[in-house]
């Protein structure tokens, strides 16, 4: 017999494994999803909603929640905060639950976690909130604009500040819209499988929505699933879940027949996978990555796949390994990056991110590059690509890996389709923004090395 679950309970554990103990909210709602894969549908629905918003809009719940409570948010219990947060969520974007139900079952959540004295403010909290959410005041957009953004969209303001040094106003306030848009699931498709009818009609047969996408003939929308994993076409390997801006990676790399590619931070692997597919049985794909459990997951995906050119290696990309130097016809470097173009499916990544992190990260990608340069044949192409928005992991690495390395860029123009050709993409990179394009915020760059 299976145990009744509190679905709001559930949520709260998410939020502290996410705001309290580091996780990733995409990894810990997986987890759940496939723990308690016996849920209702409408259950797993709101589950989700509750949780993914909640992290969504954290900063504007949290000037909300200030504005009724006495004690600062930063000075709360965590339990106690995380669960004014999803409350509030639900008071304020959720108007099919009654106010009365959400104030109730938070009370008896703080009881049954065991804050009985606390019980008094968590209903006194909420109840103020319920009756006084429509007369909140917001910063003023034309008085405070960086404020206007942060609180609006729930955007850190050390992230707004760097932006709006590179972007005009409009295009910052787009970006941040977009991440609040629906984020449906990208597929590519495996054409050397199945055609990409095929994929769409055993996708509709089985009640899944599908829709084409911009920029690649090869890739689909899909909605109206419930379990990846339990896809027919999936499981058979026609298609990898993988968004349009992460497939321009292969596009732009463009291997031709038998080209030996090492991709040095492979992992799960949607961009080796993709230049496998490309080379068609030929040559050899090396996803190489830094741990044992993701080595595994490229595994797996090979395996489902039945990949007959790729391999899977566990290799650290800041090691030099003598036996790659000059091996490579194609190398890709997607590095480990801040993450910043993907906010609008791991939201969560711009509570977690500092400017000091984001600093370290950069000492990382320059330490990679430094290593792998020399993986690259002479005439050989590098990619350096990463899913964040902003110069400094991106044209400020593009400038130093060029000031150092023996390499020059390649227009990228003959790979990607007219929509996306700017004067960047003829000098050698395209960065991706959302809510510009049609896609992730994403980083692509391609260098030819000259001796
Ligand atoms: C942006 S992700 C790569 C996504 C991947 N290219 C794909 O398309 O599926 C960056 C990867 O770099 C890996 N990584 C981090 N540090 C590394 C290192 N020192 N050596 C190799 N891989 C590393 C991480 O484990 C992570 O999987």
């Amino acid at each position: 017999m299976t145990k009744t679950v509190n679905i709001r309970e559930l949520v709260l554990e998410m939020l502290m494994q996410v705001t309290e103990e580091g996780g990733y909210s995409h990894i810990v709602l997986r987890e759940v999803l496939e723990k308690y894969q016996y849920l209702e549908k409408r259950d797993r629905s709101f589950l989700t909603r509750v949780f993914e918003g909640t992290l969504e809009n954290m900063i504007q719940i949290d000037y909300i929640i200030g504005c009724f409570s006495k004690v600062k948010v930063e000075d709360m219990k965590p339990l106690i905060r995380d669960l004014l947060r999803l409350s509030v969520y639900q008071l304020k974007y959720m108007d099919s639950i009654p106010d009365s139900a959400v104030c109730n079952e938070a009370v008896k959540i703080a009881q049954r976690r065991g804050f009985y004295n606390l019980k008094g403010f968590v209903n006194g909290v909420l109840r103020s909130v319920a009756r006084g959410i429509a007369q909140v005041e917001y910063p003023d957009e034309k008085k405070e604009p960086e404020k206007f953004l942060s609180v609006t969209y729930s955007m850190p303001e050390w992230i707004l500040e760097k932006w709006l040094l590179q972007f005009d106003y409009a295009v910052v306030k787009r970006i941040c819209e977009a991440f609040h848009e629906e984020q449906p699931t990208t597929i590519r498709c495996n054409l050397n499988m199945a055609t990409l009818e095929e994929v769409s009609e055993s996708l509709k047969g089985e009640g899944i929505e599908v829709k084409k996408v911009p920029y690649l003939d090869y890739a689909l929308q899909i909605r109206n699933y419930n379990y990846l994993k339990a896809i027919t076409s999936f499981k058979k390997g026609w298609f990898q879940v993988q968004d349009v801006s992460s497939m321009l990676v292969a596009e732009i790399a463009a291997p031709q027949w038998g080209d030996y590619c090492i991709d040095v931070c492979a992992a799960p692997g949607g961009k080796s996978l993709h230049l496998a597919d490309k080379l068609k049985g030929s040559g050899y794909v090396e996803a190489r990555d830094v741990t044992d459990y993701k080595v595994a997951l490229m595994q797996e995906n090979i395996d489902r796949i039945n990949s007959v050119n790729m391999e899977a290696v566990l290799a650290d990309a800041t090691v030099f390994d003598p036996k790659s130097v000059e091996k490579a016809d194609i190398l890709i470097a997607d590095v480990p990056c801040s993450g910043l173009g993907v906010l609008g499916k791991k939201a969560d990544i711009k509570y977690k991110m500092s400017a000091a992190k984001q600093q370290e990260i950069i000492k990382l990608q320059r330490k990679i590059l430094d290593t792998v340069y020399q993986y690259v044949k002479v005439g050989g192409t590098l990619i350096y690509s990463t899913c964040t928005i902003g110069a400094d992991e991106n044209q400020y690495n593009v400038k130093w890996f060029l000031d150092h390395y023996p390499f020059r860029l390649d227009s990228i123009d003959p790979y990607i389709s007219d929509e996306l050709k700017s004067k960047s993409t003829k000098a050698g990179y395209l960065q991706l923004l959302p809510g510009v394009h049609k896609a992730d915020g994403f980083f692509i760059s391609r260098f030819k090395r000259i001796s």
